[in-house]
């Protein structure tokens, strides 16, 4: 029998097991009552659908056949998105790619004689004998490709994933299970007690790393981690939409998705107004009006603005404590230093308005029990009366501190420029970490509001303020940052080493780099990287794996090249022209609305992807990826030498999968190379 035969034969017999299976679960009617043991039953139960839903369509994608040392023992293991227990004959039918054993299944690479994973018993060392990729589409087998055959020379590992790597792609970001690469499964499994910080080249599968390491986590650590208290963030809604399919394809839901700034606001109980992202992005981009004040929005970002600012707020804190004896009545006291004992010993874990509270109370008990001395109820009812009247009174002459005020005289003090919206409530972006800070300090953190895990995306965007901030809502070591400097589009104020955040997470951080790059062909890569070696002192360039494709255009920009260009393109399934501006892509979407051309015009605000063909303005690309790409009007005009425009226009390039043309009237831009 040949391979093919044979894999097909086991696909039929391992589908005829789950489909019992899954028959068998579903005709358990579900439990909804009050039981307590039932419901956690019915919880299993549901997990079990659920995984066999999923292993129903494509059980496996991949074979492992090891030696275990120990047992002499040679296992073919089948690994698929999630596990499959045999439940008839009592043995795993197929393995968890998250489960220690299928590690081997990616690290493996050819060359080791003998390896070993950490089982939960102890170490298992053994050989592997044969990895196998099995594609299986409608539970069918379509391909089997050895990428390792114990005595022979192969090198089907790259030609799987170049067979991967070649697909197109439509609207939502994918999962990469069967062609994780060495470095990115260790990234994955990388300990969980340590924050995790990545600077990865465009396409190096950052994005794709961290939703497959918050998989693995929920597996690996489920008694610990709770999906509801894992946390994405990324650049905005249209981002969240398209990377949100990713985690239910690998069986994990619930896990919160975000924008820091909608995060934010809502520590701030949504009482503030903030200027939208957009209006920023189009002074900046539009109007190609850096912000007047970035060296004040740098600063603001910093953690010695932090430092000052949480000095200034104890200060502020301990100024407003209570200075004076509590007396109720003639012959009731309570001395200021009683007060102030309980404030700074019993107290000093709470944070000041909880200590506020804490006092409030204790005051109130006070009074009660004092008035337990009078023995005639009226008279005693009527010093309570007082008691708690002289109470509130007190707790008036301890002024509870408003955030907004105490953060404008502390920029006061500073003589930092304060703008009429500011002093009215309405904060800039860059306020807000202070105004969560300011918050924290002053409420502290209860522990049902820190994160697991924390996963922050296009993190070069962020403030080194933002990234401590996010840090004290996260339990120790939970957070993966990931980001690429040579992204980072915003001017002046953006960081240009990650050496800020690693001071924030510590000595204990794993930083790593990625430089292979997965996603576009060996010409784009190259053609990208002459751009990124024009930014001074630019991260890594990105490597590409030898996948070659068709060589970059540059042509003249009108309206009927860029139909043709449309036409030759038009076997692809996603394709986007990057405009410069929002006005050229509003241009653009009409010229090709009259061709009869179905096209979408992308907005900063927009909040769904919707692949096919796509207008937007360059500037709003970042995290995305089309099959093919053209760039419109990169001339000189549009793309003037600076490090915005040579990073716009990496950003721009470095979005394409498999065919990359750029457009231009007039004189070309300088940064592009020859
Ligand atoms: N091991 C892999 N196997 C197959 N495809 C991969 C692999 N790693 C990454 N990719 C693909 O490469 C592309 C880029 O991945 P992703 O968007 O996660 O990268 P990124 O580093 O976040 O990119 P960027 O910073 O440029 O936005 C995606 O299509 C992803 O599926």
């Amino acid at each position: 029998m040949n391979q093919h035969d044979y894999e097909t034969a086991v696909l039929k017999a391992s589908l005829k097991k789950i489909d019992r299976m899954f028959t068998h679960v579903q005709q358990i009617p579900i439990y909804r009552g009050d039981d307590f043991t039932q419901q956690v039953l019915e919880d299993r139960r549901e997990a079990k659908r659920q995984s066999l839903r999923i292993a129903n369509e494509e059980p496996y994608f991949a074979r492992l056949d090891f030696l275990d040392f120990e047992n002499e023992d040679k296992k073919a293991l089948y690994i698929g998105k999630v596990g499959v227990h045999d439940d008839e004959e009592d043995h795993p039918l197929v393995i968890d790619w998250r489960a220690p054993v299928a590690s081997l299944f990616y690290s493996f690479n050819g060359s080791e004689e003998d390896v070993y994973y950490e089982s939960p018993d102890g170490i298992v060392e053994g050989e592997i004998q044969l990895k196998r990729n099995v594609v299986i589409r409608g539970r069918e087998l379509k391909r089997v490709v050895d990428s390792y055959v114990e005595g022979q020379e192969s090198s089907g590992g790259d030609e799987f994933l170049l067979y991967k790597l070649g697909e197109q792609k439509d609207n939502k970001l994918k999962d990469i299970v069967s062609t994780i690469q060495a470095e990115q499964n260790s990234i994955i499994r990388s300990d969980v007690k340590k924050p995790l910080l990545i600077q990865g080249a465009a396409g190096s599968g950052k994005t794709t790393v961290a939703l497959h390491r918050l998989a693995f986590l929920l597996y690996e650590y489920r008694e610990r981690l709770k999906a509801e208290r894992m946390m994405i963030f990324a650049p905005n809604a249209m981002f969240l939409d398209y990377i949100a399919q990713v985690l239910p394809e690998l069986g994990v839901g619930d896990i919160q998705q975000s924008t820091y700034v909608d995060w934010a606001l809502q520590k701030l109980d949504d009482s503030y107004e903030v200027e939208s992202t957009e209006d920023r992005i189009f002074t900046r981009f539009e109007l190609q009006v850096e912000p007047e004040n970035q060296v004040v929005i740098k600063e603001k970002g910093s953690l010695a603005f932090r430092d000052q600012l949480k000095k200034y707020v104890e200060e502020e804190v301990a100024n407003r404590l209570p200075i004076k004896d509590f007396i109720p009545w003639a012959s009731g006291l309570v001395q200021k230093e009683k007060i102030q004992e309980w404030i700074t010993q019993d107290f000093a874990h709470s944070a000041p308005l909880k200590q506020r509270e804490r006092l409030q109370a204790r005051l109130k008990r006070w009074v009660e029990i004092e008035v337990r001395m009078f023995e005639d109820e009226k008279e005693r009812k009527a010093y309570k009366t007082e008691g708690l009247k002289a109470v509130r009174s007190y707790m008036n002459s301890w002024k509870k501190p408003d955030e907004l005020k105490l953060y404008l005289n502390f920029l006061q003090q500073q003589n930092h420029p304060i703008s009429q919206s500011l002093r009215s409530g309405k904060l800039f972006i860059e306020d807000l970490a202070p105004m969560v800070y300011i918050h924290q300090q002053l409420i502290g953190i209860d522990k049902e509001a820190r994160f697991d895990h924390l996963v922050i995306d296009e993190a070069q965007d962020l403030s080194p303020f933002i990234i401590s901030l996010l840090n004290d809502y996260t339990r120790k070591g939970g957070l993966t940052i990931l980001g690429d400097l040579a992204q980072g589009i915003h001017g002046e104020e953006g960081i240009v080493t990650w050496d800020s955040f690693i001071k924030v997470l510590g000595q204990n951080c794993t930083y790593v780099q990625m430089e292979k790059s997965y996603r576009s062909t060996m010409e784009i890569i190259e053609y990208s990287n002459g751009i990124l070696e024009q930014v001074e002192n630019h991260p890594p360039l990105a490597k590409p794996v030898f996948r070659s494709g068709e060589p970059v255009k540059v042509i003249s920009y009108s309206l009927s090249s860029m139909l043709q260009w449309l036409s030759d393109v038009k076997a692809y399934e996603t394709i986007a022209f990057l405009t410069r501006t929002k006005k050229e892509a509003e241009t653009l979407a009409l010229e090709l609305k009259e061709a009869a051309i179905s096209a979408t015009l992308i907005r900063a605000g927009d909040t769904t992807y919707k692949g096919g063909i796509s207008i937007l303005p360059i500037y709003l690309s970042k995290g995305f990826e089309f099959d093919a790409v053209m760039l419109t009007n990169v001339s000189n005009h549009h793309y003037p030498n600076n490090p915005v425009h040579q990073k716009l226009l990496y950003v721009g390039c470095t979005r394409a999968l498999h065919s990359l043309s750029l457009s231009y009237e007039g004189t070309l831009s300088p940064i592009i190379p020859l």
